[in-house]
């Protein structure tokens, strides 16, 4: 589903600078892995940049889905119109910010991915997945008057409902307890397998991976920066 090499991404400038470097990642259809690394490290900026949300100082080759879009070639040629139907079409995002409309129910906020790609507002997996993670009661009320968890679990099923290629998920369970932070797990790894997309989630529980037996993406500390890698 996703083939990536010779990642090169650079933050900031100078001795200030933080470089994140990824050799090599290979994504397969119903695969789920995990990012894990210590604060700071660069595990946002890598979910970022294979979100194509950043223009990599370097990079070798980055290939999506059976057809394998060319990504590279997008981004090295700056076709911004392309590389935004991608973002839209193709992946899910779900973000530390969370960056839930805060003038839109809970219904219309899940809604707004499909509404944007011209599909149907409701989807019976939209609707599993609601019932799933008990954001059915929720969905007329604003993000305003939910608890951070329930925002979190809302933002996972906007991430999920255009149902994308590739889902890129940054510390989905940090805001849950660990029984909800267990049925949102198990839900991407159940919505991956069904849809055959793909999954990054980054994650500092280390007891949830291990539990649903992820393969990792490991953050080793270099000087200036960091370089992931696929744990042995
Ligand atoms: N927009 C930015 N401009 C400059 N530097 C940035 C920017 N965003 C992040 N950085 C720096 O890049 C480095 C990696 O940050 P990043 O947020 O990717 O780490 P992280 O592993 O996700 O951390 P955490 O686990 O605390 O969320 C940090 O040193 C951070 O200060």
């Amino acid at each position: 589903m996703l083939s990536l090499e010779g990642l090169h991404i650079t933050r900031g400038q100078g001795a200030a600078g933080h470089e994140v470097r990824l050799p090599g990642l290979e994504l397969a259809s119903g695969e789920v892995q995990a990012v894990v690394g210590p604060s700071g490290c660069g595990k946002s900026t890598l979910l970022e940049a294979i979100g194509l949300l950043l223009t990599p100082r370097a990079l070798r080759r980055f290939t999506l889905g059976p057809e394998r879009t060319d990504l590279a070639a997008l981004l090295q040629g700056g076709n911004e119109r392309a590389l935004a139907e991608i973002r839209a079409r193709d992946l899910g995002f779900l973000l530390q910010s969370g960056g839930l409309l805060p003038f839109l129910s809970v219904r219309d906020n899940i809604a707004l991915p499909r509404r944007l790609l011209g599909l149907p507002p409701q989807s019976e997996r939209v609707a599993h997945a609601c019932d799933v993670l008990g954001l059915a009661p929720l969905l007329d009320k604003r993000p305003g008057a939910l608890s951070i968890g329930e925002r979190q679990r809302t933002a996972f099923v906007r991430a999920m409902a255009h149902e994308p290629r590739l889902l890129l998920a940054d510390e989905p369970t940090a805001a849950l307890d660990p029984q909800a932070g267990e049925r949102l797990f198990g839900l991407i790894v159940s919505l991956v397998q069904e849809l055959d997309m793909a999954a990054l989630v980054v994650s500092h529980d280390l007891a949830l991976v291990t539990r649903f037996r992820l393969p990792r993406l490991v953050a080793t500390l270099t000087p200036g920066g960091c370089r992931f890698a696929p744990a042995t």
